[in-house]
């Protein structure tokens, strides 16, 4: 059942367990409880009207004699494309807008700060059938696309940081393409951008036809409400990916993402929530909803039956604090905004009990890493 036929998790135990077994199940897959956010009334009749979900849960710090709490709330996004992928370009992503106006409407009367959107999340995730128009219009400039303007809007009238990934068009550099994040200040300025580092070649996930591994680094965005980076989807799967952006003073990671049941829903629950254990930050997982079909087939170059859609999109989006707890998922069938209030004190508090980056060996990594990846290394096996 990879489709639409299973809500989430969460509602299945809720529905089959009595009220004591799920307080032990949830105690051992979601670590320390987070605490329900009394969410205004007004935003969940605003939400129900709009048809999507909205949850809010808080994770709580120890209070420090030094230092006040550091609470920031942030807003997870995930959704549907509103009109099929062959509707006109400008259509689809005026579409998308006007969804994401409403959303964020929303998550401002939660008091959320900082705001991401789902990976590529102005289009279709249609590189799956490596056909270059219609697509590649959807890509935009980062420094003034309509997009980017959107979202400062969005940014000045709420006064929230947007993160905003979307197909960038590098007009500076001979036009080409990228994955990108583009992170806007509450001031409505573009504070800078990111770019996916990371580019999947696994099943119908054919990102490299596009665009190329990103160039930029690790950047983190000092924001008004705390530090910040964006993990690209499949960056997920590299945990030297998260620790560069936790060594650079990531405080939270969003990681917005694009990906099906089949090839990843076992891993999901695990990565971002890892990264964050690993790193002592906050991480936020978020990937898109529902299926999408394209006009033309195309194969997965597996001998299977040609095909016009990619999948079910799980959704799921959740989010994960340094001590290992996190929030329950969104469900997997719904457009939703999952609110989630953090206090950054607690990766400092994590830190300091479980001492990861005092632990970690990097100087020892980077030397056995600059040899291994040498054309002539040898690697260390010890034979008799
Ligand atoms: N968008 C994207 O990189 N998807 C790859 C599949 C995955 O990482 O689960």
């Amino acid at each position: 059942m990879a489709g639409s036929g299973f809500e989430s998790l969460e509602r299945c135990l809720e529905k089959h367990l009595p009220l004591a077994e799920l307080q032990e199940v949830k105690r051992v897959l979601y670590g320390k409880e987070t605490r329900k956010l009394d969410l205004p009334s007004a935003a969940l009749e605003a939400a129900s009207r709009g048809d999507f979900e909205l949850q809010g849960y808080a994770f709580e710090a120890a209070a420090e004699q030094q230092r006040r709490p550091r609470t920031v709330r942030v807003g997870l996004v995930q959704n549907r494309t509103p009109l099929p992928a062959d509707t006109a370009v400008v259509k689809q992503v005026t579409a998308l807008h006007r969804r994401m106006e409403a959303v964020v409407e929303v998550a401002a009367m939660c008091g959320v700060n900082i705001i991401c959107f789902q990976e590529a999340w102005t289009m279709p995730f249609a590189f799956c059938t490596r056909e270059k128009l219609p697509w590649t219009e959807f890509a935009e400039s980062v420094e003034d696309g309509p997009t980017t303007k959107f979202c400062q809007e969005l940014a000045r009238k709420h006064g929230m940081v947007v993160v905003s990934p979307i197909l960038e068009r590098d007009s500076a550099h001979g036009d080409v393409l990228w994955n990108t994040a583009v992170v806007i200040s509450s001031s409505g300025a573009v504070l800078g951008k990111t770019r996916k580092n990371h580019i999947p070649r696994v099943g119908d996930f054919n990102e490299s036809t596009y665009y190329m591994e990103g160039n930029l680094g690790h950047p983190v965005f000092q924001t008004q409400f705390g530090r910040i980076a964006v993990n690209i989807c499949y960056g997920r799967h590299h945990p030297l990916n998260w620790l560069m952006y936790s060594l650079n003073g990531a405080e939270i990671i969003f990681n917005p993402s694009a990906t099906i049941g089949a090839l990843s829903e076992s891993l999901w629950p695990l990565e971002a929530r890892n990264a964050a254990i690993a790193n002592h930050c906050f991480t936020c997982a978020i990937n898109r909803v529902g299926q999408e079909h394209f006009p033309n087939e195309f194969t997965s170059g597996d001998g299977k039956k040609a095909h016009r859609d990619f999948g079910y999109f799980y959704g799921s989006s959740y989010v994960a604090a340094p001590d290992g707890s996190r929030t329950p998922g969104l469900s997997r069938t719904r457009d939703g905004v999952l609110v989630a209030e953090l206090d950054l004190n607690l990766c400092r508090q994590v830190n300091d009990i479980w001492g990861f980056k005092m632990t970690g060996r990097y100087e020892m990594y980077a030397r056995e890493l600059a040899e291994a990846v040498k054309p002539d290394y040898t690697p260390k096996i010890v034979k008799e």
